[in-house]
């Protein structure tokens, strides 16, 4: 057991690196190997098991699939409403809890649940958004952890013009509370992604008795 945590995580962190936009106001931090690609190989094999959902959001009035599959992992009480959606917590599988207990050292940002999202190919992706849903508090902080095929997510503080940074696979992404991002689809990405999208939800602000609960299926 020792000697297993020994080789996820006493490697060396390469340092963060941060991510400016063209003013030079601060996106993001990215750690390009934050974890070992044995953890790497363990997380991705655990979350095959997710209950993965596809779910139909409004667009114009009109209901579509999400471009990707997601599965919502966060402590019990955590509920999360997301796109008119309000999703239930799924339990964190056991490969999770050191990499909380890690990020929640890195960063103490007090993660207790996380989105995690299945681009299956080039063709999934991710529309501009930020992360500003009320219980998720006044300044959320969001850490990405990328597993899988390398995919560029674009950053910005408004519309305009926006920074790319390529996640590598084991890298950690943090970004400045409020700040827009999306991950367009790409020709050349053949392959799967995760990413995981850690966040910090107030407990109980969702009461369970709220309709139109999924992901507790
Ligand atoms: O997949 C990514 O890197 C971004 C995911 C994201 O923005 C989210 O889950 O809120
Ligand atoms: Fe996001």
């Amino acid at each position: 057991m020792e000697k297993q945590r020994h080789s996820d995580f006493a490697a060396p962190v390469s340092p963060a690196r941060d991510i400016l936009d063209h003013s030079g106001r601060r996106l993001a931090r990215y750690w390009p190997s934050w974890l070992a690609p044995q953890a790497q190989a363990r997380l991705w094999d655990q979350l095959q098991a997710l209950p993965w959902q596809q779910p139909q959001v409004k667009l114009f009035g009109q209901a579509h699939p999400i471009p990707r599959r997601q599965c919502y992992l966060a402590r019990p009480g955590c509920h999360y409403r997301y796109s008119g959606l309000l999703l239930a917590p799924q339990p964190f599988p056991a490969a999770l809890e050191p990499i909380l207990t890690r990020l929640n050292a890195l960063g103490q940002w007090g993660f207790n649940a996380a989105l995690v999202n299945h681009y299956r190919d080039g063709r999934d992706r991710m529309g501009w958004h930020r992360d500003d849903e009320p219980e998720l508090g006044p300044k959320p902080d969001l850490a990405i952890l990328s597993l899988g095929q390398e995919r560029v997510l674009r950053l910005r503080w408004q519309v305009g013009p926006s920074e790319g940074v390529a996640l590598a696979p084991g890298s950690l992404l943090w970004l400045e509370p409020g700040v827009w991002h999306g991950l367009n689809p790409s020709a050349r990405a053949s392959q799967a992604r995760i990413s995981l999208t850690f966040r910090r939800v107030i407990p109980g602000f969702h009461p369970d008795r709220e309709q139109g609960i999924t992901g507790a299926d």
